[in-house]
């Protein structure tokens, strides 16, 4: 199974990412540096326009104010919807470097004298010919329809970026931490899986703020395209102002918890849990009275916002099997939509 391979395959992939993250970035960082660009901005479409989200949010956090960083989706530029300024620096995240709506944002943005830069995993696409920086991660060729790890890849080689430019004294631990974290997840997910009877879960729930709420919509596409199965996100708290009359027995809630207001998040997987539904938190640190998929990741940053989704992908991925379908080959889609 081609999804699952890739998916397992991510704490290696992400470990090669690390040794080879600065011959990656340094153009980028060089440009940046340079120029400063008062905002760096970021588009893709699909799966990539959720890393466009978490990568905009974590670039911006990182900064404390000295950039803005908004995130787009290749049809809002398109259309005319939306446009970034004159000066900005939008970067394209395409896993192909070939989906028609990414490719035309970038090119209408370069017409209105917009620096662009182009992140993808496939070399000689069209969209590196296209952009003044492009960055290719070859190493993480991708072959399943669905994205996983080239997901988690290229938010780590742009939150990694976020390090270099504002905090470089964090950039080392950094690069070394993610790969063990990256671990550390798919093993807690996996032993949480264990202890769950997926084929009784026919919703799921993924709640969390920030970088998490990007990593858990996310979820919500990977577990639509593998395993057809109903799936809601919200911010966390703002799952009490309506959608929670939809929790069942057989919801499951995933609260992607962060530091600031786990206490919080907690009392909201508590309700859930009292309605009949089944709460898991993830977070950096163990939790006490809920099942618990620990990151271990050490900064308040945000800095693991993409390994979020690992556990995601796993139970979109379980959950097809158990329903008998087939994640490799998910209902009416292709690798790369083009117009
Ligand atoms: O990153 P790319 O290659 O532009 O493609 C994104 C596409 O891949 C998918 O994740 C899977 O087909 C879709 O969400 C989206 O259309």
């Amino acid at each position: 199974m081609i999804t699952r391979n890739e998916i397992f395959e991510q704490p290696r992939k992400h470990g090669i990412l690390s040794r080879r993250y600065r011959s990656l970035s340094r153009p980028l960082v060089d440009f940046i540096e340079k120029n400063g660009p008062a905002c760096v901005d970021f588009v893709g479409c699909g799966t990539s326009y959720f890393l466009a989200m978490g990568c905009a949010k974590q670039l911006e956090r990182l900064s404390k104010g000295r950039i803005k960083s908004s995130y787009y989706s290749g049809s809002e530029i398109m259309l005319g919807l939306a446009a970034p300024s004159k000066g900005d620096l939008l970067i394209g995240l395409s896993r192909s470097g070939t989906s028609t709506e990414t490719l035309l944002a970038l090119e209408k943005a370069r017409r209105d004298g917009v620096k662009t830069a182009a992140l993808t995993c496939h070399p000689g696409s069209v969209m590196i010919e296209m952009a003044d920086l492009p960055v290719v991660m070859d190493f993480i060729e991708e072959s399943a329809i669905v994205m996983t790890k080239s997901f988690t890849s290229m938010a780590f080689f742009v939150s990694a970026l976020a390090r270099e430019l504002f905090t470089p004294g964090s950039l080392d631990d950094y690069l070394s931490n993610i790969p063990v974290s990256s671990r550390a997840v798919l093993d807690g997910s996996l032993n949480f899986l264990e202890t769950l009877a997926i084929a009784d879960f026919d919703h799921f729930v993924f709640l969390g703020y920030d970088e998490y709420f990007a990593a858990s919509m996310e979820g919500i596409i990977k577990v639509t395209e593998m395993s057809l199965t109903e799936a809601d996100c919200y911010q966390t708290l703002e799952y009490r102002h309506g959608p929670k009359s939809k929790v069942r027995k057989s919801t499951l809630a995933v609260v992607s918890a962060n530091e600031r207001s786990l206490g919080e998040e907690l009392a909201m997987a508590g309700e859930i849990e009292k309605l009949g539904g089944r709460p898991v938190i993830i977070s950096c640190g163990k939790v006490e009275g809920f099942a618990n998929i620990v990151t271990r990741y050490g900064g308040k940053d945000f800095g693991d916002w993409f390994l979020r989704a690992v556990p995601l992908q796993l139970l979109g991925l379980e959950r097809a099997i158990a329903k008998n379908l087939d994640p490799d080959r998910p209902r009416n889609l292709t690798k790369v939509v083009q117009l």
